[in-house]
C-alpha cells in the first residue's frame, strides 16, 4: 500500500520570489494514477522532486501511509535512497558505461539481491517492456524510445510502491508517445503501483490519469478525475487551460449570454463582470430559429483530419463592441459555407459560468423551501448562484 499525503507544501527557492509550490494539500490514493498538470513554471516538478527527496520542503508535510518522510515543523526528513520511490526523469541517466542488462540489474545488485533472481527479474522486464534483442547494448547505441523503455524498466525492476515519472514522454515522436501510453496503462494495471506523472500535455493527463491536480503559479486548481476537471472545471482557469480548442468566453452581460443562459433554464441576473464559458463541441448549428438560438455568421471552416473546428461571429446587439468570437467543433462534415447565417444552440452540460474573480458559479436549479402558510401552497422552483466551494 503506498497512498501519499502533502499537507500544506509549500517550496521557497529564493526569498525574492514568489514560493514555487505555494501551500498545496492532496491525497494520492493507493493504486492511483495521478497527473500533475499546468503550464511551464507552475511547480510541477518541483511537487514530484519533493516526493521523492531530492529538494527539502520550505513548510508542511509530505506522508506515506501516515509516515512522515519530510516535516519541517517536527524537523524530519528520510533521504531519498531511503524512501523506495522509483524516479524516471525526462532524460534518463541510463549508465552509458553498461549494457541495458547490466543499467536494469544495478539497482538489484545494490539491494543485495542473488545472481539469479536479479537474471530472473531483468529477463522479466526486457519481455514487459519489448526490449528483447537489445540486452547487450550500450545506451549510445540506443534511440530515444528504447533508453525510455530500459529506464522504466530498471526503475519498474526494484518494485517501487511509488513511481513519479516527470515528462517521460517528451523526447518520444507522436508514434511512440502513443505506443508507451498505452505501455504505461498496461503496467499501471500490471504492477498496480502509485504512479505520480508530470506533464503539460493535456492530452496525455486527459488519456492516462484516474485523477488530475491542474496547478497554475504553484497552487493546486483542481483535484479530481479527468471528466470533472472537464466537465465541471473549478475555476476559470482550469476551464480555459483544459480542453482543445479552448473554451469560449463571452461576457454574461451581452443579449447573447443572455439567451443561451435563458435556454438552459438560468432566470437569474449573472453577477457584474461574470463571464460565460461555452465548450466549442456543445455548440449545436441550425438554419431554424428559435427563443433560445443566437444568429451569427460562420467566418471559417478549417478541416483538421476527420473534425472540423467552425468560427463564428455573434453580431452585438451592444453599443461599442463588434461582436463575439465563437469556435465550434463538429465530427460530422460540415454543410456551412463561409459567411453563411446561422443559429447557434448550446447544450447544457456544455455552459460553464465564472465570477469576475474566475470562481465557478453554479447553474443548478435549487428548489425553494417549502413555505408553511395558511393556504400551504408550494413555493415554485427558483435558480440559485452558489460558488463551488457552496455546493454539496
Ligand atoms: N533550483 C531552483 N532554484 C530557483 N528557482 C527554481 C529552482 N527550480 C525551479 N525553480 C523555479 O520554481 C518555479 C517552478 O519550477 P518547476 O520546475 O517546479 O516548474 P514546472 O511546472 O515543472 O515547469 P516546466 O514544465 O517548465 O518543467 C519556476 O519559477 C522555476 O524557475
Amino acid at each position: 500500500m503506498s497512498n501519499i499525503t502533502l499537507t500544506n507544501i509549500s517550496k521557497r527557492y529564493t526569498a525574492d520570489h514568489p514560493p514555487a509550490v505555494d501551500n498545496v494539500s492532496m491525497e494520492i490514493e493507493d493504486g492511483a494514477f495521478m497527473c500533475v498538470l499546468g503550464p511551464s513554471g507552475c511547480g510541477k516538478s518541483t511537487i514530484l522532486r519533493m516526493i521523492a527527496g531530492l529538494e527539502h520542503l520550505s513548510d508542511g508535510e509530505i506522508a506515506v501511509d501516515c509516515k512522515p518522510l519530510d516535516n519541517v515543523s517536527k524537523g524530519i526528513f528520510i533521504p531519498p535512497e531511503k524512501r523506495h520511490i522509483g524516479l524516471v526523469f525526462q532524460s534518463y541517466a541510463l549508465w552509458p558505461h553498461m549494457t541495458v542488462s547490466r543499467n536494469i540489474e544495478f539497482g538489484l545488485k545494490l539491494k543485495g539481491m542473488s545472481k539469479e533472481e536479479r537474471l530472473e527479474r531483468v529477463a522479466k522486464m526486457i519481455i514487459m517492456l519489448k526490449i528483447e534483442g537489445l540486452e547487450d547494448r550500450y545506451p549510445a547505441q540506443l534511440s530515444g524510445g528504447q533508453q525510455q523503455r530500459v529506464a522504466l524498466a530498471r526503475t519498474l525492476a526494484m518494485n517501487p510502491g511509488i513511481l513519479l515519472l516527470d515528462e517521460p514522454l517528451s523526447n518520444l515522436d507522436a508514434a511512440l508517445r502513443l505506443s508507451m501510453r498505452a505501455e504505461l496503462t498496461r503496467l499501471h494495471q500490471e504492477f498496480g503501483t502509485t504512479i505520480v506523472f508530470v506533464t503539460h500535455d493535456q492530452w496525455e493527463a486527459m488519456t492516462l490519469a484516474t485523477k488530475i491536480a491542474v496547478m497554475s503559479k504553484g497552487e493546486l486548481q483542481q483535484l479530481g478525475t479527468p471528466d470533472d476537471i472537464y466537465e465541471r472545471p473549478a475555476n476559470r482557469f482550469v476551464a480555459e487551460f483544459i480542453g482543445n480548442p479552448p473554451i469560449n468566453m463571452i461576457p454574461a452581460n451581452t443579449s447573447a449570454a443572455q439567451t443561451f443562459l435563458q435556454a438552459i433554464g438560468y432566470q437569474d441576473t449573472p453577477p457584474i463582470g461574470a463571464q460565460l464559458g461555452l465548450r466549442p463541441e456543445g455548440i449545436d448549428l441550425r438554419r431554424d430559429t428559435s427563443l433560445s438560438s443566437v444568429l451569427a455568421t460562420v467566418t471559417d471552416i478549417l478541416p483538421t483530419g476527420g473534425a472540423w473546428i467552425i468560427e463564428l461571429n455573434v453580431e452585438s446587439n451592444e453599443t461599442g463592441s463588434d461582436g463575439y468570437h465563437l469556435v465550434h467543433t463538429t465530427q460530422t462534415p460540415p454543410h456551412w459555407k463561409q459567411g453563411e447565417a446561422v443559429y447557434v444552440h448550446v447544450a447544457p452540460h456544455a455552459v460553464h459560468l465564472f465570477s469576475a474573480e474566475g470562481d465557478r458559479l453554479s447553474l443548478e436549479a435549487q428548489p425553494e423551501v417549502r413555505v408553511s402558510s395558511s393556504n400551504s401552497e408550494l413555493a415554485s422552483p427558483t435558480f440559485v448562484q452558489t460558488k463551488l466551494e457552496d455546493t454539496p
